[in-house]
């Protein structure tokens, strides 16, 4: 479970604080997933950042199961835009990252990173450094190591945006599959109505600068790819779209 409560965050620099998020409240019950969804520049990496613990100053109150966040006490699964591979380490170890800090690595612990790497298409690349992988199987390493970490929290920003449209589908329905098995409490960025409407079972509407969420509401179409109610689904997106560029109705 993940509680915001006013949550304010500054960056300073010599030009002076500039802040970037304003008196953000978020619940992400626990197995909730919640897609975080507002234009370029409005604080939602910040966000993202601060449930993983990695911004330490801020005003509010940041809570992982009830406790202050604390990124050596509670596991993090952390993707992030720029995948955070190091380049020196080969496909199966950078997978083992997370967990390596955490615990002695098992076999066990070995074959479920090849099982999640299988399964992502990772197969024949295990011994692959990054600098020898496309930008879609990076990403795809990072997610796969952030599975492998059996996390409290799931953190994604923007995951699955240098796949393919084909991949695209295929990733999403794993981290729906993957998800579904452990219960893990996510919050995901996207810039896409679509993702946000396929794999939010919440979607958080966020302005700014500075960053707050304008809107939060349970989803409807959440894991559905054959919509059903076409007309309930346009009304959604469109309003969705409005939300984001500040028309409010
Ligand atoms: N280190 C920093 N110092 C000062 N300002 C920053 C810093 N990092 C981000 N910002 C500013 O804070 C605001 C929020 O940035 P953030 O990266 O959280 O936005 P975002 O919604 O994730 O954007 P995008 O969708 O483009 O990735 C932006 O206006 C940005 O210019």
């Amino acid at each position: 479970m993940i509680t915001v409560r006013n949550l304010e965050v500054f960056y300073k620099s010599s030009r002076g604080k500039f802040r970037a998020l304003a008196g953000v409240n978020l619940d992400v019950e626990k197995g909730g997933i919640v897609a975080v969804i507002g234009p370029s520049g409005c604080g939602k990496s910040t966000l993202l950042y601060t449930l993983a613990g990695i911004i330490k100053e801020f005003k509010g109150e940041v809570l992982i199961d009830k406790t202050p966040i604390d990124a050596r006490k509670h596991r993090i699964g952390l993707v992030l835009q720029d995948y955070g591979l190091l380049p020196w380490k080969n496909v199966i170890e950078n997978s083992l990252l997370g967990l390596r800090v955490k615990k002695k690595i098992t076999k066990t612990d070995r074959d479920y990173a090849e099982y999640i790497l299988s399964r992502m298409g990772l197969s024949g690349l295990f011994t692959r450094y990054p600098g020898e992988l496309s930008g879609g199987q990076r990403q795809r390493v990072a997610i796969a190591r952030a599975f492998i970490l059996k996390p409290d929290i799931l953190l994604m920003d923007e995951p699955f945006s240098a796949l393919d449209a084909i991949t695209r589908e295929e990733m999403q329905d794993l981290f729906l599959d993957v998800w579904e098995s452990d219960s893990i409490s996510t919050v995901f960025v996207t810039h896409s109505t679509e993702e946000a409407m396929y794999l939010g079972k919440k979607i958080a509407v966020m302005t700014g600068p500075p960053g707050r969420i304008v809107k939060t509401f349970d989803n409807p179409f959440f894991g559905a790819r054959e919509i059903k109610d076409l007309g309930l689904y346009s009304s959604i997106k469109s309003k969705l779209k409005d939300l984001i560029k500040g028309r409010q109705k």
